[in-house]
Formats: C-alpha cells, structure tokens, sequence
C-alpha cells in the first residue's frame, strides 16, 4: 500500500518506517524543512533504540521517503495518518490547530477516494471536525471526492517505541465505513499475524480509550508515589509494598514504580486535555486534578530533599544529576522531572553538574543560554565527570549504565557523600554501607 504520514516526529516516524518495513511504500511529510532535509542527510532528529537502522535500511530499499510537499506526497497515496503534535494550551486543552490545518490542506489536494487517519492524541469529536474541515475544502474546490476519516490513536512508549509498534497490545480503529475498515485491516494485518488484536468501535469511543488509557496509567503512578510518601512518614520501604500489591494478579506490576514524578509528552498533556473535557461538560474531574496535583509535587521532592538535607543553604553545593531524559531510551526533555529539579536547584544558588547518555544535546537546547553562560549548569560527557567534587549525586532517570555504579569511585571523586536516588533503583543498605547517606522515595531512614 502507499501510505503517507503527515507529522514526522516521534510517532510519525517511527510509523512510517514501521509501514515500511512491512512492504508499503511510505512518504514522511513534514512541514519542518530542516527536519526534512536531516532525514534526506540520513541523520535521524530523535533518539529512539532501532530506529536509525529501521529508517536507513527502508530508504535504501526505497520504501520510505521524506518531503514537505503534502500535495505530492498526496498524489499516490491509499491511506494518509495525522501525526502532528496536539500540544496543551495554557488553560489545559488541547490544541487542535494543527490536526485542522493539516485536515484543510489534505481537502485543498483530494483527488480520489483516500482514507484519511488520525493517530494524533485528540479530544471526542475531532475525527468528526477532521471530516467537516475535508469537506469545507471540497465544496470550496467544488468537487465530490469520496473519503472516510478514521481513529486509531497510537499507544506507543518512547524508548522501546519500535517494538511497541510492531508488537502492539492492541490496535483500536475507530470507523463506521465498512470500506475503512478493510483497509485498515489489510494495512496492520501483518502486525497481528499471531493472534486478531483489532478493536472496532466508533469514532468518539477511540478517541476517548486514548485518553483513557494514559489517564489510567498515570494515576496509578501518582497514587504510588502518594503512598510512597505516606510511607517515609511511618518508615515503610515503598519498595516492598510495591512488590506486596503486585503480585496480586488484579493489580499487577506495571506503572507502580514511586519516584520524581511523571514525565514526557503525553501523560501531562492528556490528563489536563481530559479534565478540560469534563470542566467543558460542567463536570469537574476531581481524581484526574488529584493526580495531576500529585504529579506537580512529586517532581519537586528531589528538591525539597536535597535542601532539606544541606539545611537550606545550597549556595556553595555542587550537585551531580544523573539523567536528563524523561525516561530512560529517549533524549526526549518534555516535561522531565529533571528540569524541576535543576531549576529549583540554580534558583537556590547550587551549581548543577548533569549527565545523560543521550539528552545531553537536546538538554544543551532546552536550558535558555542565560543559564549556560552563569557556569553554573554544566552539562558533562561522561557520567563519572559529573561527580567530581560534588556534594551530592541524584539519579534522575534510571538509564542502565546508572543502574550499578561503582560506589568507591563515586566515593574517591565526591567531596561530600550524599546519594538521592530519584528511581529507586539502589539498595539503601549497600549506598550507607559505601560511606553515602541515602534518599529515595518512599524508602526507610534507617
Ligand atoms: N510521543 C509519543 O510517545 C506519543 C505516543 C502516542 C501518541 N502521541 C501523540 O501523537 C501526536 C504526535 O506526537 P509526537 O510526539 O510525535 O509529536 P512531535 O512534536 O514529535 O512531532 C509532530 C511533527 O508534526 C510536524 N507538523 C506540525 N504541523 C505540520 C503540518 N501542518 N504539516 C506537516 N507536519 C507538521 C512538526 O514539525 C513535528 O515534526 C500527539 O498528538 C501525541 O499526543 C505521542
Ligand atoms: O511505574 C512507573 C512507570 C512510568 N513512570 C514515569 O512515567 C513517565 C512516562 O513513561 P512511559 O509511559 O513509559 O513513556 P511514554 O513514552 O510517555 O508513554 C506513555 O505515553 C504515550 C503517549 O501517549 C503512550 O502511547 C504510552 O502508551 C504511554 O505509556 C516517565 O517519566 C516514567 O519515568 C513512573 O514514574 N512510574
């Protein structure tokens, strides 16, 4: 099939070279030509584990392509998906302005029938305004294209998006068109070949299992990292509750790990979308503001320990920070704890000495110049660099490398030896036993 993607970002991306590498003949449109012209160049924008090889070996087998020209693009296409981002407005809402824009240009190149799908994050009811804005192209061209427009949100994670893709738990279409339909079927049967993971539902169901599915997860984060914080108050190891719990099959191990606060480009974005779509219907969303309000003072707790433990005065602390990324396999910074902590921790005079296995350049991009040139961010190129002479070391993001450092080097190269650990990911007893004074979240004093 030919499929084109508008939006080459992180979904866009990795779904095209994903289609591609089934067979289809793919074309990524962006209408970023810097972008573009990189991926021409063969340079890959994000980081993301496979992706490189998936997208230079597509090109060279000339299924995948890359261009800002829609309407090209447009000319072969069967199936053409919406990938752009659906950014929050200030009041929490999402912005849907370039789903729209997107939905008029594709009425302004119409030419034959096409099935037109979003993967976008959207709110209930923007399948239907995608339809609407087609439509209004048409009839200002005059012509009668027929054409059906489709949800299938995406439930990718980044960092193991690749596999996620081309394994997916589920795959959810949201359409009435029998013709829809079937070519949906055709374009993601080799990814279900083992057992049929196809959802039909309707349109506005779609829509809303997106947000659902996110909201869903979310909370259960920030109600772990609320008991996590109840626990440190009556000496409780959060660790062993979260071992405790998952093990009961109705409730399970996934997304109740405690830590900095939840990150990244969607799981904020969606559980504010999804509480301006109640406070449009009158209807105020009081568990999703609570997780929400978990989540803005979570990501302040690294914060609020390391000043609690330099007793206020951080002026004349260098503070080495492990992670930037939101999640570990990324070198993606939205809305990554990581920048709460730093911020805080500039804001109160400390000097940051941070490291990340791949975030470190879009971390370069994301602290404003001001703060680079005052000397006193620095971010480093290799993890043990950034503990030399620091007062304390904080694991932000539990990439691997981090997972088991080398305690008597950490020992040897700090000046004062204090570990926060961010993830959870040390055995409290081991870091004393090294010399260090520990902090995790939601673990023991002692
Ligand atoms: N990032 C994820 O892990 C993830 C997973 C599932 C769903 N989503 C959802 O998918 C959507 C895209 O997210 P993303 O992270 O890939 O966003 P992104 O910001 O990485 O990429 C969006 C791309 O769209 C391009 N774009 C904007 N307007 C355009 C236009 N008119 N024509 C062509 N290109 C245009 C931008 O230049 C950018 O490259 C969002 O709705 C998001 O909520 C994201
Ligand atoms: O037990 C957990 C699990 C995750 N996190 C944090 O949650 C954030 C999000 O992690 P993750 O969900 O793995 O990554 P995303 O790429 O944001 O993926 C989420 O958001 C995507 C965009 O909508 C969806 O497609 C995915 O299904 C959904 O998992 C990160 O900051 C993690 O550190 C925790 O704090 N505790």
């Amino acid at each position: 099939m030919n499929v084109t993607l508008i939006g080459t970002g992180y979904v866009g991306l990795v779904t095209g070279a994903c289609f591609a590498e089934m067979g289809n003949t793919v074309t990524c449109v962006d209408n970023d030509p810097a972008k573009i012209e990189q991926l021409r160049q063969g340079v890959i924008p994000i980081y993301e584990p496979g992706l490189a090889d998936l997208v230079t070996r597509n090109v060279q087998q000339e299924r995948l392509q890359f261009t800002t020209l829609l309407g090209d693009a447009m000319q072969s296409a069967d199936i053409l998906f919406l990938a752009v981002g659906t950014p929050a407005r200030p009041d929490g809402s999402a912005d849907m302005q370039f789903v729209l824009a997107v939905a008029h240009e594709i009425g302004r190149h119409l030419q034959r029938y096409t099935v037109v799908v979003d993967k976008s994050t959207v709110p209930v009811g923007t399948t239907e305004q995608v339809r609407a804005a087609i439509q209004e192209e048409l009839d200002a061209r005059q012509v009668d294209v027929p054409f059906d427009v489709v949800s299938n949100p995406e439930f990718l994670k980044e960092g193991v998006a690749v596999n996620d893709f081309m394994s997916p738990d589920r795959i959810v279409i949201g359409s009435t068109s029998a013709r829809a339909k079937e070519v949906m079927a055709a374009l993601y049967a080799p990814f279900v070949r083992n057992h049929p993971r196809i959802l039909y539902m309707s349109e506005r169901d779609a829509e809303m299992t997106k947000y659902a599915a996110n909201a869903m997860l979310a909370t259960k984060i920030s109600f772990m990292n609320e008991i996590a914080n109840l626990c440190e108050l009556v000496d409780v190891d959060v660790e062993q509750v979260r071992l405790g719990i998952g093990s009961d099959a109705r409730i399970g191990f996934h997304f109740i790990y405690a830590g900095a606060g939840y990150g990244g480009s969607c799981f904020p974005k969606d559980v504010r979308a999804l509480m301006h779509i109640g406070a449009a219907h009158d209807y105020e969303a009081g568990l999703l503001r609570s997780v929400d309000a978990r989540n803005n003072a979570q990501k302040k707790i690294l914060f609020e320990k390391i000043h609690r433990h330099f007793q206020g005065e951080l002026q004349s602390r260098t503070i080495a920070v492990w992670g930037l990324a939101f999640k570990p396999g990324t070198d993606d910074l939205r809305e990554a704890p990581s920048r709460d902590l730093i911020e805080a921790l500039l804001a109160a005079g400390a000097c940051v000495k941070a490291f990340d296995p791949e975030a470190g350049a879009a971390a370069r991009r994301a602290f404003a110049q001001d703060v680079q040139d005052s000397g006193r961010l620095q971010i480093v190129e290799a993890q043990y660099e950034a503990a030399i002479d620091a007062d304390a070391l904080v694991l932000v993001t539990e990439w691997k490398p981090f997972r088991h450092p080398d305690f008597k080097t950490l020992h040897r190269l700090m000046r004062h030896h204090a570990i926060f650990d961010g993830r959870n990911q040390y055995m409290p007893s081991a870091v004393r036993d090294a010399g260090f004074t520990y902090a995790g979240i939601g673990r023991t004093a002692s």
